[in-house]
Formats: C-alpha cells, structure tokens, sequence
C-alpha cells in the first residue's frame, strides 16, 4: 500500500522533494545542513556518530532499516542528527540482534525523518550545488517563498562540539599506557580501540586546559572526531600546541584537523564531503592503498604545511586531499578517516597500534 506524501524536504537552492514523514513526526520542521552518506550499511553507527551534530543525513543506499537496530552498535548513547533521508525505511527489520525499526528509533531520539525520496537524484543537486541547508517539514501546504526565507534567516548550528562533548571526566581503567581521551564528540568505537590495546583511558572534555591534562599525567594523547567547523574550537587546538613534539599524539578526523590548526596549518571547507564506507586512502610511507570509512566536510589544506613541522603520511586518491600527517618528532600522527571503522572496513585498525607503539618507544627512551 502506497503511503500518502505528508512531508517535504525544503532546499535552499528552491528544490522541493515530496515524501512521507518517519519517527519523530511530531517535531513537525527541523533545519539542517543536508549531507549525504554513501555506506551500504550501518545506518546506526551514523545516527549515532556525533560528528553528524547539526546535520540531515541522507543515505544514498535504498533500503535503510532493514536489519534493525541493537543495543552493541551504537557510536554514542543519543542521536544528534538534525533530520534523516531515506528513500524506503524498512517496517519489517530482521536480524537476530535487532531490538527496534528505524522508525522507533529515531522517535525515541527526536529525530524526524522523511521516506521515499531519490536520495541518489538529491546525492546528485548535492554534488552540483555543494552541501546545502534545508529543511524537512510536515506542513506540506505552507507557502515554498516563506519557507526559503526562513532557511536563509537560520544559520548553521556553530556550538556542536560544546552540545555533543562530555561535561565530565572519567576514567575507564586499564593495566596499560594512560590515555587522555580528548572527546570532541568521540564515537564509542575510539574508546574501545584503546580499550582493547589495553590502554587506562581518561576521557576528557572538549575545554579542559593543557594545565589539567598535564596533571592526569598521559602516556599519550588522542583527540577524537566531533562535528562542525574545526576553527569553532580553536580553543582546543591552543590547549594541545604545548603537547606537540613533547608527547605522543594522535587525532582522528575532527582531532587531526585541530592538530594541523593548532600547528599552524589551515583548513578549509570541502564542496559536499566524504561520508561512506569504501574511500579509497593509500598510506605514503608504504604505498599500500586502504579502504576507509569518513565522514568529514572540512579537510587540511596541503599549501598550508610548510613550516608546520607536519608531512603528509596519506592521500584520499579520489580527489588527492590531506587525509594523514606525521610530525618531524616522530611523537604526533593524524588521520581524517575512521580506523575505529564503524561503519566500515576494518583495514586501518593498525593505526591504533602504531599510536601504542609510540608511546612504547617514547617511554623506553
Ligand atoms: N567525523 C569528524 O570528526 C568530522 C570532522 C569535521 N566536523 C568535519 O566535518 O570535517
């Protein structure tokens, strides 16, 4: 049975797509930055990936929903998404883990969502245009002129980082290095990497200043992925400057883009992205090529790292961009994309054992 069309996805270049509203109807309207994902699976990992704060994910694979949702997979406890585009949502998961539908899930977390939209036709107005604001709403007869405006009146969320990083510091105990997990909006999957290397985690927000790591007393440092525009939180790139050269440091994607920021490098704003599961990345220092899992919008300007102390270790072979850097100190390293792979591949999980194996060699010194 075919479902009556009660929603539309509102674009600011005055694209309007008809579908069917899911999960959190009752919001009625929400504004975001439309991105799009092009994983074939793991829509749960992103729905709750915090670095999608602020944003409507749109998936460009057709049937979203259709092995439910668990209590394992989760990237974070809550959902941070701004809306959710998918051309079928499945009412009928199956897996032997799932616990609840797509449309249950996003109800349970406030998200609201729009059905049976060309998510590969609005992929395409993305690529050409650019990522664009829109706006998902149920009030499908409201005048298009008056909604636009409303969309050019509402800016970009800028206080992601603030909304998404933890307001405590905790510890989760481990026999091995002490790490000082800086959570920009960290994924689960960055902790239990360290977790399984055996490191003694201290997970840290976003403004806690060089003087307070210090005093934790960290083998290592790693700074996690988070949402928005890395310049929205120089105030960590000025926390982590003291600790460059100094200690072993690690950034993934939002931390690797503060570690060239705060060593002097610049970043800049990519057209629409790299947000899927099979990126193509070869790594400089062995010409291996991986495939990787991203989601990032902003990417470090290559022209920028003369002088920084920075090289760059791995290039997206897509569109050559920046997507790893190792410091002259040998002590400091960087990825754009996700080594925790999820969603995605598990070919960069060696990441994390080169962060552990240089803190080994620091401590040995
Ligand atoms: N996943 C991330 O950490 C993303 C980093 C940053 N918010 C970007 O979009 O580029």
């Amino acid at each position: 049975m075919k479902q009556q069309k009660n929603a539309m996805l509102v674009l600011e270049d005055g694209n309007v797509l008809y579908g069917c509203a899911f999960g959190a109807t009752d919001n009625k309207k929400s504004i975001g930055e439309v991105v799009f994902n092009t994983s074939m699976t793991g829509y749960q990992e992103v729905l709750t990936d915090p670095s999608y704060c602020g944003q409507i994910v749109t998936m460009t694979y057709p049937l979203i929903g259709n092995y439910g949702l668990n209590a394992e997979d989760l990237e974070c406890m809550f959902s941070h998404v701004s809306g959710f585009v998918v051309k079928e949502a499945s009412i009928h998961p199956s897996n032997w883990r799932s616990l609840e539908s797509i449309d249950e899930f996003l109800k349970a977390h406030g998200v609201m969502g729009i059905a049976g939209i060309d998510t590969r036709m609005l992929t395409r107005i993305i690529r050409v245009h650019g990522t664009l604001k829109g706006m998902i709403t149920t009030n499908i007869d409201a005048d298009i002129s008056t909604l636009l405006a409303e969309l050019q009146q509402t800016s970009y969320m800028y206080d992601q980082v603030s909304r998404v990083s933890t307001k405590n510091i905790f510890r989760s105990p481990g026999n091995g290095y002490r790490v000082v997990l800086i959570d920009m909006g960290t994924k689960l999957g960055i902790h239990h990497e360290l977790l399984k290397r055996g490191c003694d985690v201290t997970v840290v927000p976003y403004n806690t200043t060089s003087e307070q790591i210090q005093r934790l007393q960290p083998d290592g440092i790693m700074i996690s992925n988070g949402p928005g525009d890395p310049k929205s939180v120089m105030q960590t790139a000025e926390q982590i400057r003291p600790f460059i050269g100094k200690l072993p440091m690690y950034g993934i994607c939002l931390g690797h883009q503060l570690i060239a920021l705060a060593a002097g490098a610049n970043t800049i704003k990519l057209k629409f992205g790299h947000r899927g599961g099979n990126n193509p990345v070869k790594d400089l220092r062995t010409n291996r090529v991986y495939i990787t899992s991203q989601n990032h919008g902003y990417t470090v300007d290559k022209e920028s790292l003369h002088g920084t102390g920075l090289q760059v270790s791995h290039i997206n072979l897509n569109d050559d961009t920046v997507e790893g850097l190792v410091h002259d100190s040998g002590l400091l390293a960087s990825v754009q994309y996700h080594p925790e792979a999820a969603p995605g591949p598990l070919d960069s999980g060696y990441l994390f054992d080169e962060f552990v194996d240089t803190i080994k060699k620091w401590k040995a010194e």
